[in-house]
């Protein structure tokens, strides 16, 4: 057992709540999920759901549906399914009606959704005996709480509930009773004075002007993927529309790309996950739907391009890599106004690395790219790029700074004037009339 199974397992096999937060990739899932079983496998055989496992996204709950088949192999009464948002619902309730399952792993919205349209269901979630919620700090903030709080209005309050994250802010637990009974436990395996990520992952930062970013994204890959012929990168981005366009530029340069992000329909999501699982000698350019979770092996390197949604985020996109005990490295790299973000991470061992030498060659070769790209991306990115800002407190609040910053990333992808944004969403970013900003 790693130390995280050790120190919950018997706890929850007393039927106690449990809040558990343990370091990236040290076997949370199987921590929840083979207590949960053990106590499923003792209950009579009936069409309710006895276990709901929640995760924030698709890929997430794939996963943990194939970790709960394995863990089943000996109880083979007992049957999983997953539903996600992505899919088609009515495949979903054929599934779920021909074959009821009693453990049901989900993403809040689909379950939702199935709550208020497929006939019965509200009635099979009466049977829940054991509520997860995975990533709990993710899905009790702001953006999942609603729903959270709506799906557990529906299951029994005579249940166990288990909480799992790598990262519990203090906030996370004064509103963890919102799940959980008064009296539940908190575990933590992260020792007082510890850091919170894994010192076998060596962290760096770079700090360079923007419109040095892409250069240095492709010279860093390109010497990673030379020195380690078994290389696997992760390049995190800050919004969807702005990772379609890195995987764009970094394709044009030839490097071996592959995109995810929730633009794409879940089965190309799905296809490329999978593959990336599987394979080595790939670059995976994501949004934060891999941030959590995810359990790709031997990931070699995970990069941070621009500012991270905030530390937690920092912590699960940098524990991709560094998963099993194995080693890893990790790179963040900031503009100088974005430079305020490595105070929140200060108590974690980053430090600064040299900035490369871009060479005249490597620029052209970018240059290159950047022309080939479609100019629809650059628009969507610009876009993306200046919603994302807008909505960072720290950067937003000197709105014609944020205008004269979205000009230096549009530059950056080679655009001489920023491209025009339709008024409408303007007005939703609420930066209609800011000098600077052309509308359509
Ligand atoms: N007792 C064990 N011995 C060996 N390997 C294990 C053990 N338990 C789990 N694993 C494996 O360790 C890997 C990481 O586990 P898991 O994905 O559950 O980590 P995690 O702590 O949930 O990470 P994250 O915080 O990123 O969600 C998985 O591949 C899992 O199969």
């Amino acid at each position: 057992m790693t130390q995280v199974q050790e120190a919950t397992l018997p706890i929850i096999l007393q039927g106690e709540d449990v809040l558990a937060k343990a370091k990236t990739g040290t076997g949370k899932t199987v921590a929840f999920l083979l207590p949960a079983i053990e106590l499923l496998s003792t209950l009579p055989r009936s069409p309710y759901i006895n276990l709901l496992a929640i995760c924030p996204t698709r890929e997430l709950a794939n996963q943990v549906a194939a970790e709960a088949q394995k863990l089943l192999k000996y109880h083979r009464s007992l049957g999983v399914q997953v539903v996600i948002g992505g899919t088609r619902l009515p495949q979903e309730q054929r599934r779920m009606k021909s074959n009821p399952c009693q453990i049901l792993v989900a993403t809040p919205g689909r379950l939702k959704d199935h709550l208020e349209n497929t006939p019965g269901f509200s009635n099979r979630i009466k049977g829940v005996k054991v509520l997860v919620l995975d990533e709990a700090d993710r899905l009790l903030d702001m953006g999942f709480r609603r729903d959270i709080e709506k799906i557990i209005a529906c299951i029994p309050k005579e249940r166990q509930t288990l909480l799992f994250s790598a990262t519990v802010p203090a906030e996370v637990r004064q509103i963890s009773h919102v799940a959980m009974k008064k009296d539940y436990k908190f575990i933590n395996t992260v020792k007082e004075g510890d850091e919170e990520t894994h010192s076998q992952v060596s962290q760096t930062y770079m700090v360079a002007p923007l419109n040095m970013h892409f250069s240095i994204l492709y010279d860093v890959l390109n010497k990673h993927v030379a020195e380690d012929a078994e290389y696997k990168v992760i390049v995190f981005c800050t919004t969807a529309m702005v990772t379609k366009l890195l995987a764009e530029i970094l394709a044009q340069l030839k490097l071996n790309i592959r995109e995810i992000h929730s633009r794409k329909s879940q089965s190309a999501r799905t296809k490329v996950s999978d593959e990336f699982r599987r394979s080595k000698g790939l670059i995976l350019v994501s949004s934060d739907v891999s941030a959590r979770g995810v359990d790709y092996p031997d990931v070699t390197l995970v990069i941070q391009a621009g500012l991270p949604a905030d530390r937690e985020q920092y912590i699960h996109r940098l524990g991709r890599t560094g998963r099993k005990g194995k080693v890893g490295l990790g790179l963040l790299l900031l503009a100088h106004w974005e430079t305020h973000f490595l105070s929140s991470v200060q108590d974690l061992s980053v430090s600064e690395a040299v900035l490369p030498s871009i060479g005249p060659s490597v620029q052209a070769e970018v240059n290159n790219a950047l022309i080939r790209v479609e100019m629809k991306s650059k628009e969507s990115a610009y876009q993306a790029w200046l919603g994302y800002y807008n909505s960072n407190k720290t950067i937003s609040r000197d709105k014609s700074r944020l205008v004269r910053l979205a000009e230096e990333f549009s530059q950056s992808m080679g655009l001489p004037i920023p491209p025009a944004i339709p008024r409408l969403i303007l007005r939703k970013m609420g930066l209609n009339n800011v000098p600077g900003l052309r509308s359509i």
